[in-house]
């Protein structure tokens, strides 16, 4: 397994927001972390990247358990994965080019080197002539874009999405899950996307993982997924509300 999460707790302020959570996710997979929002799905990411810690549990990367490692031992672990944030996380004082050879001028990589990298990256994201532009200047999805570039540019050995398509058009959206597909494909990078967007679900996953009460409920195809007869699960994924919804009139 490239990466294995074995009984993760984790509360925040008064709240247990992760109760037990064991998932394993094999080299090259492309899988979809699910849950309604505040199921803690962002809180697993930060986990996983080791920017928190667990109250309880361990977190495996390949042969290491990351939970009792410090800063120091984490870094070089840490500049094998990458990680494509909601918003992108582009540094708005920098252009496009600027941003997606940042990690690799951080590295100390020689200059020719960079400037081949991130040539051919924003060839392959379709951003070639834009090289010079801010992030101000960008369509959201091309935002999208540069930050998928910026995360792949260094080859990571894993790489974590945090809702890739939110804020997205129905055609942008599937512009970015078929490129998170095809990266997976290309570069062999283990791809975890957290999401609640079905169609992403349906177009990247290989398997999806349910959180759900602070557990991972369900892990399956998105086939099985998506046409689930259990109750939580298809509340979920057809938007059925169990409680009094909160939009009643
Ligand atoms: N720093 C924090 N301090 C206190 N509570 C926090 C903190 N960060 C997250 N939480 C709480 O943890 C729970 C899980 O948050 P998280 O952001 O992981 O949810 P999520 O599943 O990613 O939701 P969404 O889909 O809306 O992004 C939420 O109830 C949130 O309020």
């Amino acid at each position: 397994m490239l990466l294995r999460l074995v009984e993760l707790t984790k509360s925040l302020g008064t709240q247990h927001v992760l109760d037990g959570v064991s998932l394993e996710v094999p080299p090259k997979a492309r899988l979809c972390v699910v849950g309604r929002s505040g199921a803690g799905k962002s809180v697993l990411l930060r986990l996983i990247l080791g920017l928190i810690k667990p109250d309880s549990g361990e977190i495996w990367y390949g042969e290491t358990n990351l939970v009792p490692l410090g800063e120091r031992e984490l870094a070089p672990l840490r500049r094998e994965m990458g990680m494509v944030f909601q918003n992108g996380a582009l540094f708005d004082f920098m252009n496009v080019e600027d941003n997606v050879a940042f990690v690799l001028r951080e590295r100390r990589r020689p200059e020719s080197e960079i400037r081949q990298a991130v040539s051919r990256i924003l060839e392959r994201l379709f951003l070639q002539g834009h090289e010079k532009k801010m992030p101000a200047e960008l369509s959201g999805g091309m935002r999208k874009r540069v930050a998928l570039a910026r995360a792949i540019i260094s080859r990571p050995k894993l790489i974590l999405y945090d809702e890739p398509t939110a804020g997205l058009d129905p055609i942008g959206s599937t512009e970015i899950t078929d490129l998170i597909r095809c990266l997976n494909e290309e570069f062999g990078a283990t791809t975890i996307v957290v999401t609640h967007d079905m169609r992403s679900v349906e177009q990247i996953a290989q398997q999806v993982a349910f959180l759900h009460a602070g557990r991972i409920y369900k892990v399956c195809s998105p086939e099985e997924f998506l046409s689930s007869e259990e109750p939580v699960v298809k509340a979920f994924v057809h938007g059925l509300v169990e409680e009094p919804a909160l939009g009643t009139c």
